[in-house]
């Protein structure tokens, strides 16, 4: 397709490709429970034997909480942790679903997952950025898809809004997931799937989406979505329906056959009944064979109900797996199995991304610098909170006085005033513990729904963090502070200076982006980053003397921030000056050579490498964490 045919006006013509046919067998998946970190034996089976069949059109899929419809659902669109599979197959138009498969299906989650500060149009704007490959599709082309998708999605009088945080009210609940829709329609999808489209919403808006959902399926699009309690303007949608129970299929055809089935099977529907409440009463155990009403006269009756009732529940599965029903979708799925049985072990190639990594670093650094510039609160704060501390240590230590022994117990006594710059450094900096915690959802479903690599991701969070965050308040801090306290007046000393704080910051910031990527709770990336803080301020060796006691611990020297920090500002501050004491005059290198601080030019320089080196090491280990973060569902 050459660059600029795309240019369409409306959105019929995005959504012509007829939709595959999903094609599941015997699928059984287990998953590992686990308690207090240890594995609970035997592994709890969640899907037990399901099979069936899934066309172009509206395939719903039902049941009570916990029965298994998300679990079927991610299994068909190759979510769920393929190791959990151990029995079973899913075939998609007879091919095995690979990350290919899976990247050009859409799936829509069940909670929105949106960037808040982003309007509708700018959230769909970005997948259409990602998703569409610029080789193929110019500027124009994209801006035409978002406007032929918000016309479509029915969002023009929202287009502009933003999404909404929980600081700033925005878009409607359906509008919103109107746009999570529409964010998965940008590639013109042939398969969809939908967790829960209509959970939370009210019945006005689930039945806009069902509508919109039903209007694709007829343009023959391969509509998959699991759904509880629908109404009946919602049910009477349906093409196809998967009812489910505990795990296993209770009843999977046509939507509007399976009135006549259940009724065949001795059921009765109550006058003006919803046909899918009638179902959920089935499949709970509230609606029981007729021929059963007969015993409810007496007591007795009454225990044999119960015991029939539990055992109907079980029953209607090996009902249905003993139905003419279930026997036709298993030979035509025993049919397949022997035409692609080759095929099926096609191995997953690596997903393709649209984009090349510098269109996606351009994109997603974009999209971050518009997010702090749209939610500067942390920002703002981190400035404040630097200029604060500044202007108090500047107070405290103000022009300090190079008559001993002033001149050196202000600088560098334990309780001096460079200790207290190097704490507010790391310390101050706790906030980057949220960076990969607060996007973690969004993160996960973008980053498995193709839009971005880890790598840009991590790389954009970087830059977009460093600088507005870290960097800019520091020199600001530096420079109030050092020229309040009066230090040495030299140019090149104050650079020094403000580098060497930058560079301990960051070590501090790198630790915390470490700890940011591999837990998902807050509470739990405070603890661990306290932690280390702490250990490296009591043993960078100036609190304690680490000679005289923990012999075996003073390794821990060597990796303390604080250290390196207090070290290179002591050479830079007190190398070359001169202190006064009743008549005498005493050089700074005294001072550090009494303290075993290497001042040479080396000796400075490589407390600057030694933070560098923690820098790296920190950042690289945090990047691994997050490419380690379970994506599977
Ligand atoms: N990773 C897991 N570990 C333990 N149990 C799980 C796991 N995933 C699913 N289950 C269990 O499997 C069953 C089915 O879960 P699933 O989420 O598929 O149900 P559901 O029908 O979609 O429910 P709901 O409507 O409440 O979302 C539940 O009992 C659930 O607790």
């Amino acid at each position: 397709m050459a660059k600029g045919e795309q240019i369409v006006c409306s959105a019929e013509e995005y959504f012509q490709e007829r939709g595959p046919t999903v094609k599941f067998s015997h699928l059984h998946y287990f998953v590992q429970e686990t308690r207090f970190c240890r594995k609970i034996d035997p592994e709890k089976c969640i899907l037990k034997d399901v099979s069936g069949i899934m066309r172009p059109g509206m395939n719903a899929i039902m049941g009570a909480t916990g029965s298994g419809k998300t679990s079927l659902l991610d299994v068909l669109a190759g979510r769920k942790d393929p190791a959990g599979l151990r029995i079973g197959s899913v075939l998609v138009d007879g091919r095995a679903v690979t990350s290919e498969l899976r990247l050009s299906s859409a799936y829509v989650v069940q909670d929105d997952i949106l960037m808040g500060t982003l309007t509708v149009k700018e959230n769909l704007l970005f997948s259409a950025n990602l998703r569409l490959n610029p080789k193929l599709y110019t500027t124009t082309d994209k801006h035409s898809r978002v406007a032929a998708i918000i016309q479509d999605l029915g969002l023009a009088d929202c287009a502009n809004t933003k999404i909404g945080t929980e600081f700033l009210r925005g878009v409607s609940g359906g509008e919103r997931k109107r746009c999570s829709i529409g964010m998965e329609l940008i590639t013109s999808p042939s398969l969809l799937f939908l967790d829960e489209p209509t959970t939370g919403l009210d019945s006005n808006t689930a039945n806009c989406i069902i509508n919109l959902l039903h209007k694709l399926s007829r343009r023959g699009k391969t509509v998959i979505f699991s759904i509880h309690q629908p109404r009946y303007s919602i049910f009477k949608q349906f093409d196809h329906l998967t009812l489910m129970h505990k795990g296993e299929v209770v009843y999977a055809g046509a939507a509007d056959y399976a009135l006549d089935y259940f009724t065949n099977l001795g059921y009765q529907i109550d006058a003006f009944n919803n046909p899918a409440d009638f179902f959920m009463d089935i499949t709970n155990g509230e609606i029981i064979i007729s021929h059963y009403l007969f015993f409810c006269t007496t007591f007795c009756s009454f225990m044999l109900l119960c015991l029939s009732t539990a055992e109907c529940q079980n029953e209607l599965a090996t009902k249905y797996q003993e139905s003419e029903l279930c026997q036709k979708v298993l030979e035509e799925l025993n049919h397949m199995n022997q035409r692609t049985d080759g095929e099926v072990k096609s191995h997953d190639e690596a997903a393709k991304y649209a984009t090349s990594f510098l269109y996606q670093m351009r994109v997603v650094c974009n999209r971050t610098m518009l997010n702090i510039l749209r939610n500067p609160q942390t920002s703002y704060a981190q400035l404040a909170l630097n200029i604060f501390f500044a202007i108090l240590v500047g107070l405290i230590y103000y022009q300090i006085p190079m008559t001993l022994p002033e001149a050196l117990q202000n600088r560098y006594c334990m309780s001096g005033a460079f200790f207290f710059l190097i704490i507010n450094m790391v310390f101050g900096n706790l906030s980057a513990v949220e960076l990969f915690i607060k996007e973690r959802a969004i993160f996960i479903h973008e980053n498995s729904s193709g839009y971005y690599r880890t790598s840009v991701y991590f790389l954009s969070k970087i830059f977009a963090d460093l600088l507005p965050n870290r960097i800019i308040p520091i020199i600001v801090f530096s420079a109030i502070a050092y020229y309040m306290m009066g230090l040495k007046p030299a140019f090149e000393a104050f650079v020094c200076f403000a580098l060497t704080m930058c560079l301990v910051s960051l070590a501090g910031v790198s630790l915390a982006f470490l700890v940011s990527a591999s837990v998902s709770s807050f509470a739990m990336a405070n603890i661990l980053i306290a932690l280390p803080f702490v250990f490296m301020m009591v043993f960078g060796g100036y609190l304690v003397n680490l000679n005289a006691m923990l012999s075996w611990l003073s390794w821990l020297k060597w990796i303390s921030i604080f250290r390196y920090g207090l070290d290179a500002t002591f050479i830079n501050e007190l190398k070359g000056q001169l202190f006064y004491n009743n008549g005498t005059i005493l050089p700074g290198e005294i001072f550090l050579k009494a303290q075993g601080i290497d001042y040479s030019m080396w000796g400075f320089w490589q407390n600057q490498v030694a933070l560098l080196g923690i820098i790296t090491v920190c950042m690289f280990l945090a990047y691994v964490q997050l490419r380690r973060i379970n994506r599977w569902k």
